[in-house]
C-alpha cells in the first residue's frame, strides 16, 4: 500500500478538519504499510497541514503541486511520489481517493483504485472514473486493505 490521499477541508490549515476516522486509519495502515500523500494542493500548504496535525511520521513522502505550475495533474503528482518513495510494485500500490482524478491519475500510473465516500466526489464519479473499490467508510476501508494485501 503506498498511497493515502489527504483527506483535509481548505482555508487554512488551522480551519481543515480531519474526517471522523481517518487519523486512526492513517495510523494503522502505517503499521504495515508505506503511506505517501499524493495532492494538487501545493505541497508546500499540504505539509503544513499534515504537521498541524502531527501526521508527518506516518508517512514516507509527502508529494503536492509545485510553486512553478509543474506537476498540475494527478497523474503528474503521484510519479513524483513514486519517484520520492523509490521502489514499488504496481500490483500491491493503491491510490486511495475521494474524486474522479484521483482514480484516473491511478490509472495512467497503471496502480490499483479504491475511491472512499466520505469526501468530496460522488459514488458516481468513482464508479463511472473506474475505481476498483469503493468505500463507505473507514472501517470498510481497513477491512479491504486486510483482504487484498
Ligand atoms: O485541495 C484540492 O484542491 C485537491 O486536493 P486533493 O488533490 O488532495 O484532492
Amino acid at each position: 500500500m503506498a498511497f493515502y490521499r489527504e483527506h483535509y477541508a481548505k482555508n487554512g490549515k488551522s480551519m481543515n478538519k480531519i474526517y471522523a476516522g481517518v487519523e486512526e486509519t492513517i495510523k494503522e495502515l502505517s503499521k504495515e504499510h508505506v503511506l505517501a500523500v499524493g495532492t494538487s494542493k501545493l505541497e508546500e500548504s499540504a505539509r503544513d497541514i499534515i504537521k498541524y496535525f502531527d501526521l508527518e511520521k506516518y508517512f514516507a513522502f509527502v508529494g503536492g503541486a509545485a510553486m512553478d505550475g509543474s506537476r498540475n495533474t494527478k497523474a503528474k503528482v503521484l510519479k513524483y511520489v513514486l519517484e520520492n518513495i523509490g521502489e514499488y510494485d504496481s500490483e500491491e500500490t493503491y491510490m486511495i481517493g475521494d474524486r474522479f482524478y484521483d482514480i484516473k491519475g491511478a490509472k495512467e500510473l497503471n496502480l490499483k483504485s479504491i475511491g472512499v465516500k466520505w469526501g468530496y466526489g460522488e459514488e458516481k464519479e468513482l464508479i463511472d472514473a473506474g475505481a476498483d473499490y469503493i468505500v463507505n467508510n473507514t472501517d470498510e476501508l481497513k477491512e479491504l486493505v486486510k483482504r487484498i494485501k
